[in-house]
């Protein structure tokens, strides 16, 4: 039974007045457990669904996710359910292509989303501002497979030097996680009044640094996992007021449960199937943009070098790559990206700008797991071997694993046809080059039969 702090009741029972019953029940109750399909998977699954998000699903349990090779290959996202209205805020107002910035984007649960929803022909700079969490996203960007994204880890105010260039920012910003009590029990003693305040002023003054970077009539979208009005409505209202932006509606459907108030959407643990999320969009007005501040264009901090592509294009369907070497290897995208990838190397901190694709060591090109997990890996010319549950585990233990029916030099390892990367195949043995920051430590029973998730519907004849 999870105990509340008294003035964390006060100000629930201020917000909810009678239903603050039922919502105390909920948090008492366990979490729903949902996922999010990528469309690696191209069939839907027979769970129930989430009402607001087409590849949104409730699983019935929390399977062991660890242990299966699907979600290590982006094939689907572990995601609370309320996040997942991301899809109606941008199918309702975003319909033309254009740039996009998620600035609070670890570990990745919106980014992965965003860059699915974002209308064919869009750039996606998914930017976490803490090293070690910015290593996660771009783990879990690169296992999700999308082309036209890259990685980055600044901070808001380091975005003020390129001009202002976004259609849309999601700024899923840092709050005091009153949506997370049921969840993590023990965020319940990290709580406080004065915590409330200070995770209230930083929300503001993150938005602040970074609205200089939103253009004119570009789309904020604003959210928290908490649901006090000073992370929420008066910090929507301050940004209304003091940066210059209008609240914009999004259509909902009654029956969703969701709570719409002045000027956002909550979530409530005893109407909704999910967490405390909130979630408002402003779309800035153009007496706030301020004068473009002038690009420098110094290249001088990208030291890279554009290739031929003879060498590499056989690797990606489609024919529109230009390729380029940095320090971490050969990066491709597509050729009408070529500005902002400029713009990335020379004024931000990428992991990544593009499609990972190796690493050239003398006459031997070293594909890079991000290859393997691209949607646009030309899979034609392959060499691919399908792995069975045992063995995919083992090769994502980074573990020697055997493919004595496959060719000698590099095979994609795939597991139910989904890529998971890539061995060295000597024949004898294959060496493993399954990223070592990426592979699963936890010890996993393999004598114990595994049946994914999404095993238990209509994917269930190939898995
Ligand atoms: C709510 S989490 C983001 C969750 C993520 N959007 C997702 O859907 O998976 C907020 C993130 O903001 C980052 N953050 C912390 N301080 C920040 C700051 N001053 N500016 C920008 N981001 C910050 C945190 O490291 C954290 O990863």
């Amino acid at each position: 039974m999870l105990t509340f702090p008294p003035p964390f009741i006060e100000q629930t029972k201020e917000l909810l007045g009678t239903e603050w019953e039922a919502f105390e029940q909920a948090l008492q109750s366990d979490a729903p457990v949902s996922i999010r399909l990528n469309n690696k998977i191209n069939q839907p699954l027979s769970y129930e669904r989430v009402s607001w998000c087409s590849s949104g699903y409730y699983l019935p349990e929390r399977p062991l996710f660890t242990a299966d090779p699907l979600l290590h290959a982006g094939a689907y996202y572990v995601q609370e359910a309320g996040s997942m209205f991301l899809e109606q805020v941008i199918g309702q107002h975003i319909h033309k292509p254009g740039y996009a910035l998620d600035l609070c984007a670890a570990p990745g649960g919106k980014s992965t989303h965003l860059s699915n929803l974002l209308p064919e022909g869009s750039f996606l700079i998914s930017n976490e501002t803490i090293r070690q969490r910015a290593n996660i996203l771009a783990e879990n960007m690169q296992k999700w497979g999308n082309p036209n994204v890259a990685v980055t880890n600044n901070s808001a105010a380091d975005f003020g030097k390129l001009p202002p260039l976004f259609d849309v920012i999601v700024a899923d910003v840092p709050c005091s996680g009153e949506g997370m009590f049921r969840k993590d029990p023990a965020s319940i003693n990290e709580w406080s009044p004065a915590n409330v305040e200070l995770c209230a002023s930083r929300q503001q003054s993150i938005i602040n640094d970074v609205w200089p970077s939103l253009k004119e009539d570009g789309i904020l979208v604003y959210s928290t996992c908490t649901y006090n009005r000073s992370e929420d409505e008066n910090n929507i209202q301050w940004i209304a007021d003091t940066l210059g932006a209008q609240i914009l509606t999004v259509d909902t459907d009654e029956t969703w449960g969701i709570t719409q108030s002045e000027s956002g959407y909550h979530f409530y643990p005893h109407k909704t199937q999910s967490e405390g999320f909130f979630i408002a969009v402003l779309q800035k007005t153009s007496s706030s943009a301020p004068a473009a501040r002038k690009n420098k264009n110094n290249d001088s901090k990208s030291r890279q070098s554009v290739l031929k592509p003879d060498a590499f294009i056989s690797y990606l369907e489609g024919d529109n790559w230009l390729f380029r070497s940095g320090k971490n290897g050969i990066f491709a995208y597509q050729k009408q990206f070529e500005e902002i990838i400029n713009a990335i190397n020379s004024h931000l901190n990428p992991l990544f700008a593009g499609i990972q694709m190796g690493e050239q060591k003398g006459a031997d090109f070293i594909p890079h797991t991000a290859l393997a997990l691209s949607k646009v890996l030309n899979k034609n010319d392959l060499a691919i071997a399908n792995v069975d549950w045992q063995t995919a585990i083992s090769y994502l233990r980074r573990e020697a694993i055997t493919l004595p029916d496959s060719p000698k030099g590099y095979v994609v390892v795939a597991y139910n046809n989904t890529p998971l990367g890539w061995v060295k195949n000597l024949g004898n043995r294959a060496n493993n080059l399954y990223p070592s920051e990426w592979r699963i430590r936890m010890n996993i029973d393999l004598n114990t039969p595994y049946k994914s998730p999404l095993a238990e519907n209509n994917l269930q004849h190939i898995l």
